[in-house]
């Protein structure tokens, strides 16, 4: 059974307004799965509703496999989970913490309180006090918690929010560790593209509370496009001159004086010689690669960088 999360036209409305709407999502076992989006596009309400905080509108959310709602939770065993913000007992020890928890959730088993430090590399400071700890420490021991139970899928909340570089960059390292050790499936939010696309295998793509593209960063990879970028105060005349005379099929107007021209036959050296023969100035012509962030502010933000 490969799905581990698949959901069905899922809604969550709130006093009459629609945050979240027809969502249809799906995570596959083994994979790193994130949710990219920007504040406010609803990935938290999303994933508040795949762990049980909240209860959909409409639609159906299935969990391995099996339908999950109020009167069907079984599913949430397997799952462990940070929403928002982890929260601790401040004054308490990390291992204190992991201690309740464990009681609380009727899962007390000290090996596994260990192996779950150990996962996070925080088994050498256990007995400090949580109100010492950074907000990595925190976030790798939040990690822990959710681990100690061996879900077989996470879901953490924009992980890497408000962490410094070296916090991304163990946080990462350890989901990527967990992933590929202990086969853990994840399923994350963030609404920076650097930081995910350096995560998951697969991006789910989040836009005023739906989910408007689903695919996976290899795929995107392949796709993506060089073409020759070409800067000039005569935009009109250099369009016809370029669909005249070099035949050009596939060209975009990107600016007042900026065209993109994206047919692999012609080169750079071909525009340069028709232009000048016609006395049309160019400031600049070059070639580019299309970049991920090209793709995804396409997905997001309907190709405008500056909204
Ligand atoms: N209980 C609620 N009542 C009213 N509006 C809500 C409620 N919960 C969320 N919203 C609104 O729904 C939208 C989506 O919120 P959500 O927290 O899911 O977004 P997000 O993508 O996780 O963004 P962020 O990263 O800022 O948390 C926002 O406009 C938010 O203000």
């Amino acid at each position: 059974m490969n799905a581990i999360i698949q959901t069905h036209d899922l809604v969550k409305a709130v006093k009459g307004k629609t945050i979240v709407s027809n969502v249809n999502l799906n995570v596959r076992k083994g994979e790193i799965y994130g949710l990219l989006g920007p504040n406010g596009a609803g990935k938290t309400t999303i994933m508040k509703m795949l762990t049980g905080l909240i209860i959909p509108t409409s639609g159906e959310i299935m969990l391995f496999g099996k339908k999950f709602d109020e009167t069907a939770k079984e599913g949430l065993k397997r799952v462990g989970s940070i929403i928002e913000y982890p929260i601790f007992y401040e004054h308490l020890t990390a291992m204190e913490n992991l201690q309740i928890h464990c009681e609380y959730v009727g899962f007390y088993d000290k090996r596994a309180i260990h192996q779950a430090l150990d996962m996070v590399q925080l088994r050498s400071i256990e007995d400090k006090r949580v109100k010492d700890f950074s907000l990595g420490m925190k976030q790798r021991l939040g990690i822990a918690r959710a681990a100690i139970t061996r879900p077989e899928l996470i879901v953490l909340d924009e992980p890497t929010n408000g962490l410094d570089p070296i916090g991304i960059k163990d946080m990462r390292d350890l989901v990527r560790t967990l992933n590929k050790e202990y086969g853990i499936t994840f399923l994350l939010s963030s609404h920076i593209l650097a930081e995910i696309e350096q995560m998951a295998d697969r991006i789910g793509v989040v836009r005023q509370g739906q989910l408007v593209d689903e695919v996976s960063l290899a795929e995107i990879r392949q796709q993506r496009t060089d073409y020759l970028e070409l800067v000039t105060s005569n935009v009109q005349r250099s369009v016809f001159l370029l669909e005249h005379e070099l035949r050009a099929t596939n060209l975009k107007i990107v600016q007042d004086n900026k065209i993109r021209i994206y047919d692999a036959g012609i080169t750079a050296a071909q525009i340069s010689k028709l232009l000048v023969s016609q006395d049309i100035e160019i400031e600049e012509i070059q070639k580019h690669t299309g970049t991920l962030e090209d793709y995804f502010y396409n997905q997001i933000q309907g190709g405008d960088k500056h909204v």
